[in-house]
């Protein structure tokens, strides 16, 4: 596991590239059935249409229902679930993790972007154990290049240094969503694909 800054990782699941496939042809049928919706920002607790802010389109996939019909979405969420399950033991004597999120399937059409952002700023509202990590584990085609772009650009916690993650399929980065700044650069061509889950942990003294 490759730790290009404190509080981020960047990985890869090996998951079969029949799975691969199958799950960005789900995720690509879901969006032309309209089944997602525009990225939301929250701010003060309201619940604001992040048009500048944020440019993608999203779907919970629990909650919707669709893993009844989208099995290979779910095996992707089961496999980095499992990955965390592994994770929860190296970061047990900082981070005792409570639960998870569902998992967000994010689609950023070419020329879509999430400005700079910190996921969970301010506890969640939640008493101590607010999102603490953010997994997010990309879908894209296998032949994504540079010209592509559509990196994920870390920023480094205590310089004006960053990382930039290319979205190329099956790379899982890891990063603490309490603390570590990011944003998503747009796309130039293609659609860019995204599962996300976060887990809530309280952190110990
Ligand atoms: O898709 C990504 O690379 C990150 C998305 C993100 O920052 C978010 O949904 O909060
Ligand atoms: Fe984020």
């Amino acid at each position: 596991m490759m730790t290009p800054n404190a509080g981020v990782a960047v990985t890869t699941l090996n998951m079969p590239a029949s799975l691969l496939n199958e799950a960005l042809k789900e995720a690509n049928e879901l969006y032309r059935s309209g089944a997602m919706t525009k990225g939301h920002v929250a701010a003060n607790g309201v619940d604001l249409p992040g048009i500048e802010q944020r440019g993608d389109s999203v779907l919970w996939l629990h909650e919707s229902g669709v893993y009844q019909t989208h099995a290979s979405l779910r095996k992707l969420d089961e496999a980095m679930q499992a990955f965390v399950q592994q994770l929860a033991h190296e970061v047990k004597p900082k981070l005792a993790l409570t639960e998870r999120t569902d998992a967000m399937l994010a689609c950023y059409p070419p020329g879509a972007r999430y400005a700079k952002h910190v996921d969970n700023p301010d506890g969640d509202g939640r008493d101590g154990d607010g999102r603490r990590i953010a997994l997010v584990y990309y879908l894209n085609d296998d032949d994504w290049t540079d010209d592509d772009a559509g990196a994920l650009r870390l920023y480094h916690p205590s310089s004006d240094g960053h990382d930039d993650v290319l979205p190329r399929r099956d790379v899982l980065v890891v990063f603490r969503a309490d603390r570590v700044a990011h944003e998503v650069l747009a796309p130039r061509l293609r659609r860019r694909w995204a599962l996300t889950t976060w887990w809530c942990a309280y952190e110990h003294e």
